[in-house]
């Protein structure tokens, strides 16, 4: 397998009706491995901050809501494997464009740890009134995990955000690709340390100078 593929017919169709798809096959063992080191040396260096919910003013760290740490990557100075995911996220980016919606013009990109009991509450990536995210993808870099370790990734109707319509284990190399303003997403409580690459595909040129979820 290549490190990284395109999305075949099939996951683009989905994504277009269903507003997510999950896939294991895009992104090869290799590539998820070499992100966890890279993941894990930005922690043992202490570059992870505890995030925050909210935005502008309203940006605080609520822990009950969320309890992650996260390291926003910096892709100018993005190399080996870490540059090699930013790479396919850009030709993704384009095909997305090319097959689905216009006007995907960039993108961001954080590692996540979710500590012991780590929870994201029900919540969607799009702030209010504010359209720039618009395409959500979390590809999940633990190397192990069962049922029992909890922390899937909860999906919900749109229409009904109570009615959940699936439950993503987070299992290495899964990665995962929904709409940031349709579809309502929770992590469930999770019983070791998880950790995740997640991001965001936006409809602006510039990240505005606010911090992100
Ligand atoms: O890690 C996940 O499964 C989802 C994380 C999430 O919802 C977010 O960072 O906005
Ligand atoms: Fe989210």
């Amino acid at each position: 397998m290549l490190a990284t593929s395109a999305l075949d017919d099939t996951l683009i169709d989905t994504l277009a009706q269903r507003g997510w798809v999950v896939s294991d096959e895009l992104i090869s063992p290799e590539l998820h491995h070499g992100l966890l080191s890279s993941c894990r040396q930005h922690w043992d260096a202490g570059d992870f901050k505890p995030a925050a919910v909210g935005k502008g003013k309203a940006l605080a760290r609520h822990p009950r809501i969320r309890n992650d740490s996260i390291y926003w990557i910096e892709a100018e100075q993005a190399q080996g494997p870490v540059r090699q995911f930013l790479d396919w996220t850009e030709t993704l980016r384009e095909q997305l464009n090319r097959e689905l919606f216009a006007g995907l013009k960039s993108t961001e990109f954080h590692f996540a740890r979710y500590p012991q009991g780590g929870v994201y509450k029900k919540h969607l990536d799009q702030h209010k009134g504010q359209a720039h995210r618009s395409i959500s993808l979390v590809l999940y870099l633990n190397q192990t995990w069962t049922d029992d370790d909890g922390g899937q990734l909860c999906l919900y109707a749109t229409d009904d955000n109570t009615r959940e319509l699936a439950r993503v284990l987070p299992q290495a190399g899964r990665l995962v690709l929904f709409r940031s303003d349709l579809v309502p997403h929770a992590v469930l409580p999770c019983s070791q340390t998880r950790w995740s690459l997640s991001g965001w595909f936006r409809t602006d040129a510039t990240l505005l100078p606010v911090a992100p979820l």
